[in-house]
């Protein structure tokens, strides 16, 4: 069997696009600009890149993006501060901080000092209750745009075996929520998880989120699975050229392709998906923020 590929890259065009035609409406309708603050503490290259990509694609979507770079050396204090700056800006109804922050920054309090209404990441403590308890939430973006393409893959998930490798805040734990909202069978591995092959062979859906570089292989695969891979690593790649890189997800993509029903490339998988949700949620956010009803189709 050779997989079907799912194209994150087009379905993310078509997510923008239904963004960028509601932002058009609000706009219209209401004379409102959805924004987002993008919050950079340090210079690491990675995450300029996302961050340049995410600024770009929320102009092309009609928003307003407020970028703030910070210095590495930036203090708890004024970080704390431009976040209540934020807060309490009525043009900002996104705000994202990227992570992860340099060491002498708490992650967690920083996180928790956004307004959860705000918070488009949903990284919060009480956007992850919200989530847990079936409460109308913001959904963090990775997995909710996991959960699009499977329900495009699918339909209905009801009932199906899910195995998500990987327990991280932001993408493991609430990619598990999303699919036990949608009545999956689901069961979350990590480092400790004994003989995780077979259990990733009982999968009809297998998420691998685990930061290591085509670590999952076509034997790990059900048949006929589908096959959602978020990791994004950059490896050496001597065939390009001397000290050429390439982009490989978690997934060895040959492999698990020959045995898959549906799997995600990296790059044009998780990736794209992942900004649009973003997009999506920033949306989302202005209308709940003036009382307005929620953008259709794009909530999870
Ligand atoms: N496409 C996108 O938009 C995004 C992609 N990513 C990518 O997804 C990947 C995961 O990110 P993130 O969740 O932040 O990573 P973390 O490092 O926070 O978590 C990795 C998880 O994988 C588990 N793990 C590590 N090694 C193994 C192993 N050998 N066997 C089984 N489980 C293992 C860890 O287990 P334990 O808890 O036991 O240590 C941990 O739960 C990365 O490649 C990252 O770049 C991340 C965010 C967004
Ligand atoms: N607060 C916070 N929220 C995040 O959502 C967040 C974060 N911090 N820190 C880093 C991770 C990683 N992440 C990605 C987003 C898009 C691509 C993406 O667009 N990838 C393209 C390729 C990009 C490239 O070529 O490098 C693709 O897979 O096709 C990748 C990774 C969001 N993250």
């Amino acid at each position: 069997m050779t997989a079907r590929i799912i194209d994150g890259k087009a379905f993310a065009a078509k997510v923008r696009g239904q963004v960028a035609g509601q932002v058009t409406r609000l706009s219209e309708d209401h004379g409102l600009t959805p924004g987002l603050a993008v919050v950079l503490v340090g210079e690491d290259p990675a995450s300029e890149v996302y961050v340049r990509n995410k600024g770009k694609q929320t102009v092309e979507c009609g928003m307003a993006s407020f970028e703030h770079k910070l210095d590495a050396r930036t203090s708890e204090a004024e970080l704390l501060a431009l976040i209540a700056q934020l807060n309490a800006d009525p043009a900002v109804h996104g705000i994202l901080v990227q992570l992860p922050l340099p060491d002498h920054l708490n992650e967690d309090l920083v996180i928790n000092a956004i307004a959860p209404e705000k918070d488009v990441d949903g990284f919060h403590i009480s956007n992850v209750g919200l989530l847990a308890t079936g409460q109308k939430a913001m959904v963090p973006c990775t997995p909710l745009g996991c959960l699009m393409m499977l329900r495009e893959a699918h339909g209905n998930l009801s009932g199906l075996n899910a195995v998500v490798v990987g327990r991280s805040n932001i993408v493991g734990k609430p990619m598990a929520q999303l699919l036990l909202r949608d009545s999956c069978t689901v069961t979350l591995a990590h480092s400790r998880t004994r003989d995780i092959e077979a259990l990733c062979r009982q999968a009809d859906i297998l998420v691998a989120a685990v930061g290591r570089p085509q670590m999952v292989t076509g034997d790990w695969v059900k048949p006929g699975a589908t096959v959602i891979d978020v990791g994004i690593n950059r490896i050496d790649a001597p065939e390009k050229g001397e000290g050429k890189t390439r982009l490989v997800g978690d997934v060895d993509f040959a492999s698990a392709a020959a045995v898959a029903g549906a799997i995600t490339p990296v790059p044009g998988g998780v990736g794209p998906m992942t900004i649009a949700c973003l997009l999506a949620n920033t949306l989302t956010a202005c209308c709940r923020s003036h009382g307005l009803p929620e953008p259709d189709g794009l909530t999870a």
